[in-house]
C-alpha cells in the first residue's frame, strides 16, 4: 500500500469525489485546497489548506509523499492572467515541488481541451499533437510537456488523464464525450496503481459507443471503463435539435470551446513589461 497521497483541488467538482477513494489506496491521504474547510474527514484523511501559486507552501504539503493527484487548477475558460497564475504556474509549483521531495509520481487532471481543436471525424488516438481551444487547454498542453520534461530530466513520472465531460448526459455531444463519475474513479485508480507509467497520456472517457478518440497504447495504466452513455441515447437524440455540420462546436472535440473568441476571454490583460523601456 502506498503510504501517503496528496490530493490537490479537493474540495472541486471532481476532487470531491476522489477523497473517500484514495484514502482506500494510502495509508495516509493529505487533501488540499484554498478553501478554508472541506467538511467531515474520512478516516486517514487530513486537510492542509494551501495556495497552488505558493511554491514553499506546496513544497511543505508534498514532504514525504509518494504520489500527488494534482485536481486543483481554475477548471474552465477564464482570462489569461488568471489562468497563467492557478493553471500555469500552479502546476509549476506542483511538479517542482514533487521534484524537490522525490516524489515518484504525479496523476494530473489533464483535459480534451488540451486537444480539443481536433476534428471528431479524425478519432484521434494518444499521439496526436497539442491542439488547443482556449487558455485553459493551452493551460492542459503547458503541463503535459512540463511532466515530459520532469519526466526525461529528473525521474519524475506522469499520468496525464484528459477528461472529457464528467457530468450529467445532457446534449448529443456528451454522448460521445461523457466520462461516468465511477469510471473517473476506476481511471483515477488505475493511474495511482499502474506499476510503471513514465510520462503517459490517457484519455478520460468512458465506454462510449460514438467515443471521437481512442485509448490504443495506454494499456499499460490498466483503465477498464465500464459505463457507456449510449443508454441514454433514445432520449437525448429524441429532444435533440438537428446537428449542424458546419459548426466548429460539433465538428471538434472541444465542443462549444472551439469557438470561443479568444479576445472575448481576455488576452487584452497580459502586460509585458519591456525592460528596455525602463528609465
Ligand atoms: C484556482 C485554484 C483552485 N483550487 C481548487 C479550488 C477548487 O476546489 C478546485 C477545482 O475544482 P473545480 O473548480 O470544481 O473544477 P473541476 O470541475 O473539479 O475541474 C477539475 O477537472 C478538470 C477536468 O475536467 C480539470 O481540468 C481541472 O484542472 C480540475 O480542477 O481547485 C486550488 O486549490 N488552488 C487554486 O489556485
Amino acid at each position: 500500500m502506498i503510504k501517503k497521497l496528496v490530493l490537490t483541488g479537493a474540495a472541486g467538482r471532481l476532487g470531491s469525489y476522489l477523497r473517500e477513494p484514495l484514502t482506500q489506496m494510502a495509508e495516509e491521504l493529505v487533501s488540499t485546497d484554498i478553501t478554508d474547510d472541506i467538511g467531515a474527514l474520512y478516516e486517514g484523511e487530513t486537510y492542509v489548506k494551501a495556495d497552488l501559486s505558493d511554491l514553499a507552501a506546496m513544497t511543505e504539503v508534498l514532504q514525504g509523499a509518494d504520489m500527488v493527484v494534482h485536481f486543483g487548477a481554475i477548471g474552465d475558460e477564464a482570462p489569461f492572467d488568471d489562468i497563467l497564475q492557478s493553471n500555469i504556474i500552479g502546476a509549476y509549483n506542483v511538479w517542482e515541488a514533487a521534484h524537490r521531495n522525490g516524489v515518484r509520481r504525479v496523476v494530473y487532471a489533464s483535459s480534451v481541451h488540451a486537444v480539443g481543436m481536433h476534428r471528431i471525424a479524425d478519432n484521434i488516438g494518444l499521439d496526436a499533437p497539442h491542439r488547443p481551444d482556449s487558455y485553459y487547454g493551452l493551460s492542459k498542453c503547458f503541463a503535459e510537456d512540463l511532466g515530459r520534461m520532469y519526466w526525461d530530466k529528473r525521474g519524475v513520472e506522469s499520468v496525464h488523464m484528459r477528461i472529457f465531460s464528467c457530468a450529467q448526459v445532457v446534449s448529443p455531444r456528451s454522448l460521445s464525450t461523457w466520462l461516468s463519475y465511477d469510471d473517473l474513479i476506476r481511471l483515477v485508480r488505475a493511474a495511482v496503481s499502474a506499476q510503471t507509467v513514465g510520462c503517459s497520456i490517457v484519455y478520460g472517457i468512458s465506454n462510449n459507443d460514438r467515443a471521437p478518440v481512442h485509448n490504443l497504447g495506454a494499456g499499460h495504466i490498466g483503465y477498464k471503463p465500464q459505463d457507456n452513455a449510449e443508454q441514454f441515447a433514445e432520449k437525448i437524440l429524441a429532444e435533440a435539435a438537428p446537428a449542424d455540420p458546419t459548426d466548429l462546436a460539433q465538428m471538434c472535440i472541444g465542443g462549444p470551446f472551439a469557438t470561443i473568441d479568444l479576445g472575448e476571454s481576455g488576452v487584452a490583460q497580459l502586460t509585458i513589461i519591456d525592460d528596455s523601456k525602463k528609465t
